[in-house]
Protein backbone atom coordinates (compact mmCIF):
# COMPACT_ATOMS: atom_id res chain seq x y z
CA UNK A 1 0.00 0.00 0.00
CA UNK A 2 2.43 2.56 1.11
CA UNK A 3 5.69 2.85 -0.96
CA UNK A 4 8.71 2.49 0.86
CA UNK A 5 11.89 3.72 1.64
CA UNK A 6 13.27 0.26 1.37
CA UNK A 7 14.62 -1.30 4.86
CA UNK A 8 18.25 -3.17 3.56
CA UNK A 9 16.83 -6.63 3.66
CA UNK A 10 20.47 -8.11 3.73
CA UNK A 11 20.68 -6.94 7.27
CA UNK A 12 17.45 -7.91 8.67
CA UNK A 13 16.30 -10.98 10.26
CA UNK A 14 13.02 -12.56 8.94
CA UNK A 15 10.09 -13.77 11.76
CA UNK A 16 9.76 -17.37 11.48
CA UNK A 17 6.68 -17.63 9.23
CA UNK A 18 3.88 -19.61 11.85
CA UNK A 19 2.93 -23.01 10.41
CA UNK A 20 -1.21 -23.62 10.32
CA UNK A 21 -2.29 -20.73 12.43
CA UNK A 22 -3.91 -17.58 10.68
CA UNK A 23 -2.18 -14.40 12.25
CA UNK A 24 -4.03 -11.97 14.62
CA UNK A 25 -1.61 -9.53 13.11
CA UNK A 26 0.96 -9.65 10.58
CA UNK A 27 3.02 -6.97 9.92
CA UNK A 28 5.35 -6.89 6.06
CA UNK A 29 8.40 -4.70 5.51
CA UNK A 30 6.79 -1.75 8.27
CA UNK A 31 8.99 1.42 8.17
CA UNK A 32 9.30 4.58 9.83
CA UNK A 33 11.32 7.43 9.93
CA UNK A 34 11.06 10.57 12.33
CA UNK A 35 13.07 13.30 10.88
CA UNK A 36 16.68 11.41 11.02
CA UNK A 37 16.14 8.99 13.13
CA UNK A 38 14.42 5.81 11.89
CA UNK A 39 12.27 4.12 14.82
CA UNK A 40 11.09 1.12 12.46
CA UNK A 41 13.55 -0.43 10.01
CA UNK A 42 11.66 -2.77 8.11
CA UNK A 43 9.94 -5.35 10.37
CA UNK A 44 8.54 -8.89 9.45
CA UNK A 45 6.61 -10.06 12.31
CA UNK A 46 3.57 -12.94 12.26
CA UNK A 47 1.30 -12.90 16.09
CA UNK A 48 -0.39 -15.79 15.53
CA UNK A 49 -4.38 -15.99 16.43
CA UNK A 50 -4.65 -17.36 20.08
CA UNK A 51 -1.16 -16.59 21.07
CA UNK A 52 0.07 -14.58 23.92
CA UNK A 53 2.60 -12.66 22.42
CA UNK A 54 5.27 -10.35 24.56
CA UNK A 55 7.30 -8.00 22.54
CA UNK A 56 10.53 -7.01 24.03
CA UNK A 57 13.49 -4.74 23.36
CA UNK A 58 15.44 -1.85 25.11
CA UNK A 59 14.26 1.37 25.19
CA UNK A 60 14.48 3.36 22.31
CA UNK A 61 13.37 0.22 19.89
CA UNK A 62 10.81 0.78 18.50
CA UNK A 63 8.41 -1.12 20.15
CA UNK A 64 5.71 1.94 20.76
CA UNK A 65 6.00 2.96 17.21
CA UNK A 66 5.15 -0.66 16.03
CA UNK A 67 2.07 -1.03 18.31
CA UNK A 68 0.76 2.54 17.22
CA UNK A 69 1.16 1.75 13.72
CA UNK A 70 -0.52 -1.51 13.80
CA UNK A 71 -3.16 -0.30 15.78
CA UNK A 72 -4.13 2.58 13.00
CA UNK A 73 -3.08 5.53 15.30
CA UNK A 74 0.49 6.38 13.37
CA UNK A 75 0.82 6.05 9.46
CA UNK A 76 3.74 4.06 8.71
CA UNK A 77 5.98 5.32 5.87
CA UNK A 78 5.81 2.17 4.20
CA UNK A 79 4.63 -1.83 4.76
CA UNK A 80 1.74 -3.79 5.31
CA UNK A 81 -0.35 -4.79 8.51
CA UNK A 82 -3.18 -6.60 8.81
CA UNK A 83 -5.44 -7.85 11.72
CA UNK A 84 -6.90 -10.88 11.19
CA UNK A 85 -6.97 -10.17 7.34
CA UNK A 86 -8.26 -6.64 7.82
CA UNK A 87 -5.51 -4.26 6.39
CA UNK A 88 -5.33 -1.85 8.91
CA UNK A 89 -4.63 1.48 6.71
CA UNK A 90 -7.15 0.47 3.65
CA UNK A 91 -9.93 -0.53 6.11
CA UNK A 92 -9.29 1.31 9.44
CA UNK A 93 -12.96 1.11 10.68
CA UNK A 94 -13.08 -2.63 10.54
CA UNK A 95 -9.68 -3.14 11.55
CA UNK A 96 -9.75 -1.19 14.75
CA UNK A 97 -13.21 -3.27 15.60
CA UNK A 98 -11.21 -6.23 16.26
CA UNK A 99 -8.69 -4.29 18.39
CA UNK A 100 -8.59 -3.16 22.05
CA UNK A 101 -5.86 -0.75 22.78
CA UNK A 102 -4.05 0.12 25.46
CA UNK A 103 -1.27 2.42 24.74
CA UNK A 104 1.56 4.20 26.19
CA UNK A 105 0.87 7.80 26.96
CA UNK A 106 -2.06 8.15 24.55
CA UNK A 107 -4.62 10.67 26.23
CA UNK A 108 -7.48 9.73 27.68
CA UNK A 109 -10.72 11.66 27.96
CA UNK A 110 -9.62 12.10 31.76
CA UNK A 111 -12.35 14.91 33.05
CA UNK A 112 -14.69 11.87 32.77
CA UNK A 113 -15.43 9.76 35.62
CA UNK A 114 -13.97 5.99 35.33
CA UNK A 115 -17.65 4.71 34.60
CA UNK A 116 -17.98 7.52 32.05
CA UNK A 117 -15.17 6.80 30.14
CA UNK A 118 -15.27 2.69 29.52
CA UNK A 119 -19.73 3.82 28.58
CA UNK A 120 -18.24 5.81 26.37
CA UNK A 121 -16.00 3.13 24.64
CA UNK A 122 -18.65 1.20 24.37
CA UNK A 123 -20.92 3.57 22.75
CA UNK A 124 -18.46 4.36 20.33
CA UNK A 125 -17.69 0.72 19.32
CA UNK A 126 -21.68 0.76 18.51
CA UNK A 127 -22.65 -1.25 20.94
CA UNK A 128 -26.66 -0.98 23.08
CA UNK A 129 -26.54 1.02 26.18
CA UNK A 130 -27.97 -1.79 28.14
CA UNK A 131 -24.77 -3.99 27.06
CA UNK A 132 -22.39 -1.30 27.78
CA UNK A 133 -23.91 -0.47 30.88
CA UNK A 134 -23.47 -4.31 32.16
CA UNK A 135 -19.87 -4.83 30.62
CA UNK A 136 -18.96 -1.61 32.63
CA UNK A 137 -19.91 -2.87 35.89
CA UNK A 138 -18.08 -6.36 35.17
CA UNK A 139 -15.10 -4.66 34.28
CA UNK A 140 -14.86 -2.36 37.37
CA UNK A 141 -15.32 -4.99 39.15
CA UNK A 142 -12.67 -6.91 37.73
CA UNK A 143 -10.56 -4.77 38.01
CA UNK A 144 -11.11 -3.71 41.53
CA UNK A 145 -12.14 -0.41 40.58
CA UNK A 146 -15.86 -0.31 41.51
CA UNK A 147 -15.20 2.13 44.30
CA UNK A 148 -13.26 4.49 42.09
CA UNK A 149 -15.96 4.55 39.25
CA UNK A 150 -17.37 7.82 40.21
CA UNK A 151 -13.87 9.67 40.70
CA UNK A 152 -13.05 11.75 37.80
CA UNK A 153 -10.34 10.08 35.58
CA UNK A 154 -7.70 12.98 35.84
CA UNK A 155 -7.89 12.26 39.71
CA UNK A 156 -6.79 8.70 39.68
CA UNK A 157 -3.19 7.68 40.22
CA UNK A 158 -0.69 5.99 37.87
CA UNK A 159 -2.18 2.32 38.27
CA UNK A 160 -5.93 3.39 38.49
CA UNK A 161 -5.32 5.25 34.90
CA UNK A 162 -3.54 2.40 33.26
CA UNK A 163 -6.79 -0.09 34.67
CA UNK A 164 -9.32 2.00 33.37
CA UNK A 165 -7.62 2.56 30.16
CA UNK A 166 -7.30 -1.37 30.68
CA UNK A 167 -11.50 -1.64 30.55
CA UNK A 168 -11.73 1.08 27.86
CA UNK A 169 -9.78 -1.93 25.08
CA UNK A 170 -11.46 -4.69 26.43
CA UNK A 171 -15.51 -3.36 26.70
CA UNK A 172 -16.36 -4.09 22.86
CA UNK A 173 -14.50 -7.92 23.46
CA UNK A 174 -11.91 -7.45 20.60
CA UNK A 175 -10.17 -10.22 18.99
CA UNK A 176 -6.92 -9.18 19.26
CA UNK A 177 -5.56 -6.70 22.58
CA UNK A 178 -2.11 -4.67 21.93
CA UNK A 179 -1.10 -3.29 25.29
CA UNK A 180 2.00 -1.24 25.73
CA UNK A 181 3.43 -1.66 28.99
CA UNK A 182 0.46 -2.98 30.78
CA UNK A 183 1.85 -3.91 34.47
CA UNK A 184 3.25 -0.69 34.34
CA UNK A 185 2.67 1.26 37.57
CA UNK A 186 -0.16 -1.43 38.77
CA UNK A 187 0.21 -2.91 42.01
CA UNK A 188 0.73 -6.75 42.47
CA UNK A 189 -2.26 -7.77 43.04
CA UNK A 190 -4.04 -5.97 40.45
CA UNK A 191 -0.86 -7.09 37.87
CA UNK A 192 -2.07 -10.78 39.00
CA UNK A 193 -6.01 -10.34 38.41
CA UNK A 194 -4.99 -8.73 35.09
CA UNK A 195 -2.98 -11.65 34.13
CA UNK A 196 -5.97 -14.09 35.06
CA UNK A 197 -8.45 -11.43 33.12
CA UNK A 198 -5.71 -11.98 29.92
CA UNK A 199 -4.97 -15.91 30.48
CA UNK A 200 -8.62 -16.50 30.54
CA UNK A 201 -9.40 -14.50 27.39
CA UNK A 202 -6.76 -16.29 25.33
CA UNK A 203 -7.73 -19.34 26.18
CA UNK A 204 -11.17 -18.44 24.74
CA UNK A 205 -9.93 -17.76 21.87
CA UNK A 206 -8.55 -14.09 22.22
CA UNK A 207 -4.97 -13.04 21.11
CA UNK A 208 -2.97 -10.35 23.29
CA UNK A 209 -0.03 -9.07 22.17
CA UNK A 210 1.83 -6.81 25.07
CA UNK A 211 5.18 -5.15 25.27
CA UNK A 212 6.87 -5.35 28.05
CA UNK A 213 10.69 -4.81 29.99
CA UNK A 214 9.94 -7.33 32.76
CA UNK A 215 11.56 -10.71 30.99
CA UNK A 216 10.52 -12.93 33.60
CA UNK A 217 7.12 -11.96 33.33
CA UNK A 218 6.91 -12.52 29.30
CA UNK A 219 8.75 -15.82 29.82
CA UNK A 220 6.10 -16.81 32.47
CA UNK A 221 3.03 -15.50 31.19
CA UNK A 222 3.43 -15.69 27.01
CA UNK A 223 4.21 -18.60 24.59
CA UNK A 224 5.37 -16.18 21.91
CA UNK A 225 8.33 -13.56 21.74
CA UNK A 226 9.66 -11.24 19.75
CA UNK A 227 12.99 -9.32 20.36
CA UNK A 228 13.40 -6.10 18.91
CA UNK A 229 16.23 -3.46 18.79
CA UNK A 230 16.73 -0.35 16.99
CA UNK A 231 13.51 -1.07 14.74
CA UNK A 232 14.38 -4.46 13.61
CA UNK A 233 13.26 -7.77 14.54
CA UNK A 234 16.43 -9.87 16.48
CA UNK A 235 14.94 -13.05 17.27
CA UNK A 236 10.62 -14.02 17.00
CA UNK A 237 9.12 -17.36 17.64
CA UNK A 238 7.56 -19.35 20.58
CA UNK A 239 9.26 -18.33 24.12
CA UNK A 240 10.84 -21.82 24.29
CA UNK A 241 12.25 -21.46 20.71
CA UNK A 242 13.64 -18.12 21.35
CA UNK A 243 15.32 -18.20 24.92
CA UNK A 244 16.39 -22.73 23.92
CA UNK A 245 16.66 -23.34 27.64
CA UNK A 246 18.45 -20.35 28.88
CA UNK A 247 16.42 -17.21 30.58
CA UNK A 248 14.86 -15.06 28.32
CA UNK A 249 16.45 -12.81 30.08
CA UNK A 250 19.83 -13.47 29.14
CA UNK A 251 19.12 -14.15 25.40
CA UNK A 252 18.15 -10.63 25.28
CA UNK A 253 21.03 -8.97 26.72
CA UNK A 254 23.15 -11.21 24.74
CA UNK A 255 21.22 -10.28 21.26
CA UNK A 256 20.60 -6.47 21.91
CA UNK A 257 24.19 -6.13 24.10
CA UNK A 258 25.03 -3.21 25.83
CA UNK A 259 26.12 -4.49 28.96
CA UNK A 260 29.05 -2.27 30.40
CA UNK A 261 29.87 -4.56 33.27
CA UNK A 262 31.01 -1.98 35.17
CA UNK A 263 30.26 -0.89 39.13
CA UNK A 264 30.25 2.67 37.63
CA UNK A 265 32.56 6.05 38.42
CA UNK A 266 35.08 5.68 41.32
CA UNK A 267 32.91 8.97 43.01
CA UNK A 268 30.02 6.42 43.50
CA UNK A 269 32.70 3.86 45.19
CA UNK A 270 33.50 6.36 48.23
CA UNK A 271 31.83 5.79 51.31
N1 LIG B 1 6.82 11.31 17.68
C1 LIG B 1 8.13 11.09 17.64
N2 LIG B 1 8.96 12.04 17.18
C2 LIG B 1 10.29 11.84 17.09
N3 LIG B 1 10.91 10.68 17.46
C3 LIG B 1 10.13 9.70 17.92
C4 LIG B 1 8.71 9.85 18.05
N4 LIG B 1 8.20 8.69 18.54
C5 LIG B 1 9.25 7.87 18.73
N5 LIG B 1 10.41 8.47 18.37
C6 LIG B 1 11.74 7.88 18.39
O1 LIG B 1 11.65 6.59 17.77
C7 LIG B 1 12.44 5.65 18.48
C8 LIG B 1 11.56 4.49 18.90
O2 LIG B 1 10.68 4.95 19.93
P1 LIG B 1 9.59 4.02 20.61
O3 LIG B 1 8.81 4.87 21.54
O4 LIG B 1 8.86 3.29 19.56
O5 LIG B 1 10.50 3.00 21.41
P2 LIG B 1 10.09 1.91 22.53
O6 LIG B 1 10.72 0.63 22.11
O7 LIG B 1 8.64 1.92 22.72
O8 LIG B 1 10.85 2.50 23.80
P3 LIG B 1 10.54 2.40 25.39
O9 LIG B 1 10.82 0.99 25.78
O10 LIG B 1 11.56 3.34 25.96
O11 LIG B 1 9.12 2.83 25.61
C9 LIG B 1 13.10 6.40 19.64
O12 LIG B 1 14.40 6.79 19.23
C10 LIG B 1 12.21 7.62 19.82
O13 LIG B 1 12.97 8.70 20.31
Amino acid sequence: MLDAPPPDPATRLPAPAPLGRPSALSIRGLYKRFGDKIAVDGIDLDVPAGSFFGLVGPNGAGKTTTLSMATGLLRPDAGRLSILGVDVWSDPTAAKALVGVLSDGIALFDRLSGEQLVTYHGLLNGMDRETVAQRTRDLLELLDMTEAAGKLVVDYSAGMTKKIALATALVHAPRLLVLDEPFESVDPVSAANIRDILQGYVENGGTVIVSSHAMDLVQRMCDHVAIIAAGRVLAAGTVDDVRRGQDLEDVFVDLVGGRHHSRGPSWLRTF
